[in-house]
C-alpha cells in the first residue's frame, strides 16, 4: 500500500474513533427529550445526533493534538462546534433557504417537526453551543481567558462576517450568474469560516494561553490550512451533489467552471492546505492525511 493510502486510512480511523467520542459528549450536553418543552428538545437532538461525519469537531481535536495537548481537552469544544454546524444545516434546509426535505438520510428537521420548531431548534442549538463554551473552564479545566478567546473566534466565524454572511451571499446568488470572486467569497464564508475556526479554536484550547494563542505560529498555520481546506471541502461537496437536479440553481465551481476545472481547483486548494501544514512539521501529518481523505471522499 502506498504511503498516501496508508495515511488516509489512518485519518479515517482517527475520524471514526473521535466522532464516536464527540457523539457521546453531545449525548451528555444536549437536553433530554423528557425535559419540557419536549418537542423542542427532541428536534435539537434529532438535528444534532443524526448521522453526520463530525468533521469539524474532529478537526478541533486534531488541532488540539497537533499543538501537543491531549485531544480530550477539545471534546466539549468539538461538541459545541457540532451544535453550531447542526443549527446551520437545520436553517439551510428551511423552505426560505435551500428547501431541502432530506438531511443525513432522514427527513430534514422542519419536515419532521414543522418550520416553527425547526427555526427554534436551530436558534437554541446555537445558544447552547455558547453556553457550553462558557463552561469550558469548569468542564475541561481550561483557562477562562482561553474560553473567551475561543468564544470570540467561533462567534465571528458563525456570524455575519462568517457563515451567516456567506449564506446571505449564497442566497443573493441563487438563479444568477456569479463570478469566481463572488463564489470564492461564498465558499470562504459559508463553509470555510467554521472549518477554519474549528482548527484555530482546537489549537487555542490545546495551548491554553488565552488570546495570546492567536499569535502562535502553529495557530496561524492551522488557520491558513483551514482556509484552503474549507473551500476545497465545499467544492468536493458540490461535485458530489453534481447529479442532484434540485441543486442545479445553486452557485458552485462545478457550475461556473465545469467539473474538470472544479476538480483541479479542489486539488490546488488541497495542495495549498498541505503546504500551510509544513510549519507544523511531523505534528501536522495527521491533518495532512485528513485533507487528502476529504479530497477523495465519496458521498
Ligand atoms: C447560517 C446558515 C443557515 C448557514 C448554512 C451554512 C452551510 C454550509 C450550509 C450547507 O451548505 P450546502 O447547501 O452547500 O450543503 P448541503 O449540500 O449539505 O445542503
Ligand atoms: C458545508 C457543507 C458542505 C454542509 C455539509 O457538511 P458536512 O458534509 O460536514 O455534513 P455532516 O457530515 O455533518 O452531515
Amino acid at each position: 500500500m502506498d504511503e498516501h493510502r496508508q495515511g488516509t486510512r489512518r485519518a479515517g480511523a482517527y475520524l471514526a474513533r473521535w466522532a464516536a467520542q464527540v457523539e457521546a459528549e453531545l449525548e451528555r450536553l444536549l437536553p433530554a427529550e423528557s425535559e419540557p418543552p419536549q418537542v423542542l428538545h427532541r428536534a435539537m437532538r434529532y438535528a444534532t445526533l443524526s448521522p453526520g461525519k463530525r468533521l469539524r469537531a474532529v478537526l478541533a481535536v486534531a488541532a488540539c493534538e497537533a499543538v501537543g495537548a491531549d485531544g480530550d481537552r477539545a471534546l466539549a469544544l468539538g461538541a459545541a462546534i457540532e451544535m453550531i454546524h447542526a443549527y446551520s444545516l437545520v436553517h439551510d434546509d428551511l423552505p426560505a433557504m435551500d428547501d431541502d426535505d432530506w438531511r443525513r438520510g432522514r427527513p430534514s428537521c422542519h419536515r419532521a417537526f414543522g418550520e416553527g420548531i425547526a427555526i427554534l431548534a436551530g436558534d437554541a442549538l446555537q445558544t447552547l453551543a455558547f453556553e457550553v463554551l462558557s463552561q469550558l473552564p469548569a468542564r475541561a479545566g481550561i483557562q477562562p481567558a482561553t474560553a473567551v478567546a475561543v468564544s470570540a473566534v467561533l462567534a465571528r466565524a458563525a456570524g455575519s462576517r462568517g457563515m451567516a454572511g456567506g449564506q446571505a451571499a449564497d442566497l443573493a446568488a441563487v438563479g444568477r450568474a456569479v463570478d469566481a470572486a463572488t463564489l470564492s467569497f461564498i465558499h470562504r464564508h459559508k463553509t470555510g469560516a467554521l472549518i477554519r475556526a474549528s482548527l484555530v479554536s482546537g489549537a487555542l484550547v490545546g495551548l491554553d494561553e488565552g488570546e495570546a494563542g492567536l499569535r502562535h505560529p502553529a495557530v496561524e498555520a492551522l488557520g491558513r490550512f483551514g482556509e484552503s481546506l474549507g473551500v476545497a471541502f465545499q467544492i468536493v461537496d458540490d461535485l458530489l451533489d453534481a447529479g442532484d437536479e434540485r441543486k442545479a440553481h445553486e452557485a458552485s465551481y462545478a457550475r461556473l467552471l465545469g467539473a474538470e476545472r472544479a476538480v483541479q481547483e479542489a486539488d490546488r486548494l488541497t495542495q495549498e492546505a498541505l503546504a500551510a501544514l509544513q510549519a507544523l512539521g511531523p505534528s501536522g501529518e495527521l491533518l495532512g492525511d485528513m485533507a487528502r481523505l476529504l479530497r477523495h471522499r465519496e458521498a
